[in-house]
């Protein structure tokens, strides 16, 4: 079984392939025919588990296919663990026409992105997602880059891919804390732009924790489709992709101030979003009973909705540093409806009630 779509952005336009045992599937990687050499980016997880598989598909065309490594985890995310990846490249004499693979999750995902933005100053990668949250978010779109210290994902650029291809069977080994992750940007895109994904993902909460096959296909399926309009409309995030960023302004300072890898990235969304429904509500624009609705369905997921106790100044300022920023003026993503967000400046002392309510502060 197998589903297509396509992120429409003209030239740049791509496939993205959803179903199972696609990494066995040579034709979907074609892009990598006029390739002089393929590169597979991964991790020390997920190497030993699709590598090999990997590896064998790619060889059919007959091109040399050889394998980075890099360690596990949100923490090495960053410029000493990229140069890696440039290390090989030009050890092994990549060039502008070599193709690079990215097989893991979002961090993965995110890192080769990057490197295949600069790299030559630019050469094609293909996102392999293996986790629920790069299956439903982050192989989409072509935001790439590393986190800084003071900032998540400050340093990067926009870079799409030439294919995804979600293979939904890799799903089948992750961890349920990491499947609960992604089940945060899943419940983003419900809360953002489809009241009625939100009522399906209520009803099959039970399905997608237990990580059925139709389940997760539906939810991968619905939240591509949901971003590739989105992307497609606003690649640069110039207005309506913003709103991808739901719960990601205090989520981004949960991540950072906690340490890179402590809370999951999906963990510091599922917190935000109960923080930005919280923001909404107290600018009446959902109801309690909606606000509370939100936050029992983002709980059921196993994912925590009390943040850290960072304190409101804190949480200031590491919010600050973030990218929807302009002029100083910290711009947040709030619901207008369930179903329906926009971004807009709040007043701090608003942002500072709804820190104290949510325990932050
Ligand atoms: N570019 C974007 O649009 C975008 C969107 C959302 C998130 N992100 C970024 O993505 C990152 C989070 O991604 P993530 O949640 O995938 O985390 P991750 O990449 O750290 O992967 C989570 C864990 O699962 C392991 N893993 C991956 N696939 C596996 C499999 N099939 N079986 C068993 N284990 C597996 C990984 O090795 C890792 O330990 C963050 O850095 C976040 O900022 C980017
Ligand atoms: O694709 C987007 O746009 C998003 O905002 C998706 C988010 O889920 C993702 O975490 C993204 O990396 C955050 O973007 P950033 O620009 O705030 O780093
Ligand atoms: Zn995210």
């Amino acid at each position: 079984m197998m589903k297509t779509l396509e992120v429409d952005l003209g030239n740049r336009s791509y496939p993205i392939h959803i179903g199972t045992d696609l990494i066995d599937q040579p034709s979907l990687f074609s892009a990598c025919e006029k390739a002089s050499s393929i590169y597979i980016v991964t991790n020390t997880t997920v190497a030993p588990l699709y590598a090999g598989r990997l590896t064998k598909t790619l060889e059919a065309f007959g091109k040399p296919v050889r394998t980075i490594t890099l360690p596990d985890g949100e923490s090495y995310k960053d410029w000493k663990n990229l140069q890696l990846i440039f290390d090989d490249l030009l050890k092994f004499g990549a060039d502008r026409q070599t193709m690079l693979v990215a097989l893991g999750g979002g961090v993965i995902g995110d890192m080769t992105g990057f490197a295949a933005a600069s790299f030559m100053r630019g050469i094609r990668f293909i996102q392999v997602p293996t986790t629920l949250l790069a299956q439903v978010d982050s192989s989409v779109g072509g935001k790439t880059g590393i986190n800084h210290p003071l900032g998540k994902n400050m340093i990067g650029a926009f870079h799409q891919p030439v294919a995804v291809i979600a293979d939904l069977n890799t799903l089948k080994t992750l961890p349920p804390r990491e499947l609960s992750a992604g089940l945060a940007e899943v419940v983003k895109h419900g809360a953002i732009a489809d009241a009625k994904f939100l009522d399906w993902i209520e009803v099959n909460a039970a399905r997608l924790l237990a990580c059925d096959t139709d389940a997760m296909g539906h939810a991968v399926l619905r939240s591509c489709e949901i971003k590739s309009a989105v992307v497609s409309a606003d690649e640069r995030e110039g207005g309506i992709r913003a709103t991808l960023n739901f719960g990601h302004t205090f989520g981004h300072a949960i991540e950072a101030g906690m340490g890179y890898g402590e809370w999951l990235h999906g963990e510091a969304v599922g917190c935000g979003m109960v923080m930005g429904a919280d923001l909404s509500c107290r600018l009446n624009l959902i109801t309690e009973a909606e606000l509370e609705r939100l936050t029992t369905i983002i709980k059921s997921m196993n994912l925590p909705i009390v943040p850290p106790k960072f304190g409101a100044e804190r949480y200031m300022e590491l919010m600050q540093v973030d990218k929807k920023t302009e002029g100083g003026q910290i711009r947040y993503v709030i619901l207008e409806k369930i179903g329906k967000a926009q971004i807009k400046s709040v007043p701090d002392t608003q942002v500072i009630e709804t820190l104290t309510a949510t325990g932050a502060a």
